[in-house]
């Protein structure tokens, strides 16, 4: 993969406000990483904000990379990252922990368990939160006190206050327009600085192709980097849903298609989980105009 982008020259020192360990070439980071960014800029103010202790929101349509990206922002700091899945069942003992009977020798105690928020907050390392909106729009308030200055959360479990580490930092992803997603709480979005997380295309569609999917054929991968600035283009006009420009579902069709023909591969990854007939017929034209 070729990374030859302008990098600030405070690169290295913002990665170093939150990680321990040294660490040389940038580039080869973000290729170990595994996120492919559409242009650097995004990497660059994801590391800024982050070093800056101010939290993230990823926004962007279903499988463009969001988790993706989290991840290569935990690999750069050197940080572990834990995770909530939001959904309308999440509540406070699935952010903050639970309590639970446990034995100290023969006695039974009480024991608190924590939850990903204060396992992230103590331990000073990155909390990604996913799917932001699928919450409901009471949970999330509860954490309002981690994510602005105070960083702080009174355990309503434990009565106990509990101040983040310096390394403490959050990421959250937001998939708008989703079905079951309610839009983001303005006091909740206030309180995240937002990076649009666009589909990679061309050179760098290209090169995530190649570097992983089992597709090997320069010709067929072309014509995939082809069929997905199609598909992009059919979302932005309106003739078909998000979902069908997931380049998670594209890297599924060009794997499949190193064994079975492509035809038949963006019939299973792509076409048949569209609902409309309308779009299943206009994705299959499209195949069809290009393989
Ligand atoms: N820019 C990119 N760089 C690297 N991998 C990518 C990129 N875009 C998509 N992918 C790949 O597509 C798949 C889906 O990515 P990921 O799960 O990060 O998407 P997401 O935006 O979090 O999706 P969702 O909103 O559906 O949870 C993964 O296999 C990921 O590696």
């Amino acid at each position: 993969m070729n990374i030859n982008y302008q990098l600030p020259e405070n690169i290295e020192e913002l990665l170093n406000t939150k990680r321990n360990e040294v660490k040389p070439q940038f580039a080869e980071l973000i290729r170990q990483g595994g996120y492919v960014p559409p242009h650097i800029d995004l990497l660059i103010d994801a590391i800024s904000i982050l070093s800056m202790g101010k939290n993230i929101l990823l926004k962007g349509p279903t499988g463009a990379g969001k988790t993706k990206f989290a991840e290569t922002l935990s690999y750069l700091f050197n940080q572990p990252m834990f995770s909530v899945n939001c959904s309308v069942d999440l509540d406070a003992e699935s952010l903050l922990g639970f309590k639970t009977l446990a034995y100290e020798g023969e006695k039974q105690v009480i024991e608190f368990i924590p939850g990903p928020v204060i396992n992230a907050m103590t331990s000073g390392t990155l909390l990604y939160i996913d799917e932001i909106n699928m919450a409901k729009p009471e949970t999330l308030p509860l954490i309002n006190g981690v994510l602005d200055y105070r960083r702080t959360i009174t355990n309503p479990f434990t009565n106990e206050v509990i101040t983040a580490e310096e390394e403490f930092g959050v990421i959250a992803a937001i998939n708008e327009g989703y079905i079951g997603t309610v839009p983001l709480n303005e006091a909740l979005k206030n309180r995240f600085i937002v990076i649009e997380v666009p589909y990679i295309e061309g050179d760098q569609l290209r090169n995530l192709i190649q570097t992983n999917t089992k597709l090997t054929n320069e010709k067929t991968i072309e014509l995939f980097v082809k069929l997905s600035s199609d598909l992009v283009t059919a979302v932005s006009q309106g003739k078909l849903s998000e979902d069908a420009a997931s380049i998670r579902a594209l890297l599924d069709a060009c794997d499949l298609s190193s064994i079975i023909p492509a035809k038949r591969a963006i019939l299973r990854s792509i076409v048949d989980k569209l609902d409309e007939e309308r779009e299943r017929e206009f994705v299959m034209n499209l195949t069809e105009t290009l393989f």
